[in-house]
């Protein structure tokens, strides 16, 4: 790349809470002129014409009309992670701009996730870490036991590559796998993992001891758990949510928790995030929440930036764009 100009590449910022990572940065640096939104809102006009592609690092910076008008040249938005609801697909496609992802990367760590979350709340890990660390209160109350997790039924909604993984974990645990797919049923995987297709996620809800939802989040995933699935559920049930907060109906979900409609419920995602502190979620015990971790290791972050830089070079390369999101 020597005595060649690097292409032009706006990210939200670097570090902080919510930036590109700094060692990410100066990897990419090796490989684009990287522009924060600070200076690009800074130097608009020159800078608009230069950026060519936008590492969109955990839905920032947020691409809205505006924004697009101001990059002529803009080619394509390399998204980090799996789910692309915070991006208008039909918008950018108006304005000639690709957009990838990085699916598989995510989906091992996700469904590790799903596990420790359906192992934590079944056997109360938090309730129990608390009680060891506290000196005030009895360590080990007789009538305080958990949930077996092997041998239990598992409900999958959504049957992707992390609902796969899931099953295959599930799997190990000798659990009866159950999953629904709005779309397509897998004979193949299902058979590989041992699982049963409920063609209506009624029966799923009814029969499981854990429901994990592994969904994207779409119009028709929208609010997909709501009163009427809660109170289908078994009350020794626990919900367990690696996808998008919006698949649940939140509100549906504390009445349930509060009044004993099912038994807990573990969540990596919710809206907002994070909650207000005053959200009735955070005062019950039977919830767990953790801050929207699925993908969060060192591995499958560094993997993540390897995957983005690639397909944002093959999209300015004018090459096939590894994962490509496609309308
Ligand atoms: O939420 C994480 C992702 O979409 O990968």
């Amino acid at each position: 790349m020597e005595g060649q100009e690097l292409p032009c590449v706006l990210i939200d910022c670097i570090g902080g809470k919510h930036g590109v990572y700094e060692d990410h940065a100066e990897f990419l640096k090796e490989r684009f002129c990287l522009i924060t939104m600070k200076e690009y809102l800074e130097n608009k006009n020159f800078l608009g014409k230069k950026i060519r592609a936008i590492y969109m690092w955990y839905h920032r910076p947020v691409i809205n009309e505006e924004l697009l008008q101001s990059l002529p040249n803009l080619k394509i938005v390399a998204s980090s992670g799996v789910g692309i609801d915070h991006l208008d697909l039909n918008l950018l496609s108006s304005y000639g701009v690709k957009v990838s992802n990085t699916p598989f990367i995510v989906s091992t760590d996700t469904a590790d996730l799903g596990m420790a979350l359906m192992l934590a709340s079944s056997r109360r890990l938090v309730e129990g870490h608390q009680m060891a660390i506290s000196p005030d209160t009895e360590y080990f109350p007789a009538n305080w036991l958990g949930a077996e997790v092997s041998g239990a039924t598992l409900g999958i909604i959504g049957m992707g590559t992390i609902g796969y993984k899931v099953a295959e974990r599930a799997k190990a645990f000798e659990m009866k796998i159950l999953y629904h797919n709005r779309k397509q049923r897998n004979k193949e995987e299902e058979h590989a993992v041992g699982a049963t297709y409920c063609k209506k996620i009624d029966d799923l809800l009814q029969q499981a001891d854990f429901v994990m939802l592994a969904v994207n989040l779409t119009p028709q995933t929208h609010k997909l758990i709501g009163k009427r699935e809660l109170q289908l559920m078994k009350p020794t049930a626990i919900l367990i949510n690696i996808s998008r907060g919006l698949v649940v109906d939140q509100d549906a979900l504390v009445e349930a928790l509060q009044n004993k409609v099912i038994k807990a419920a573990a969540l990596d995602v919710t809206y907002p995030e994070p909650l207000p502190r005053d959200h009735p979620l955070l005062k019950l015990k039977n919830v767990i929440i953790t801050p929207h971790i699925g993908s969060a290791t060192m591995k499958t972050r560094h993997l993540m930036k390897e995957n983005m830089t690639e397909s944002i070079q093959a999209g300015l390369a004018g090459l096939p764009i590894p994962n490509e999101v496609l309308l």
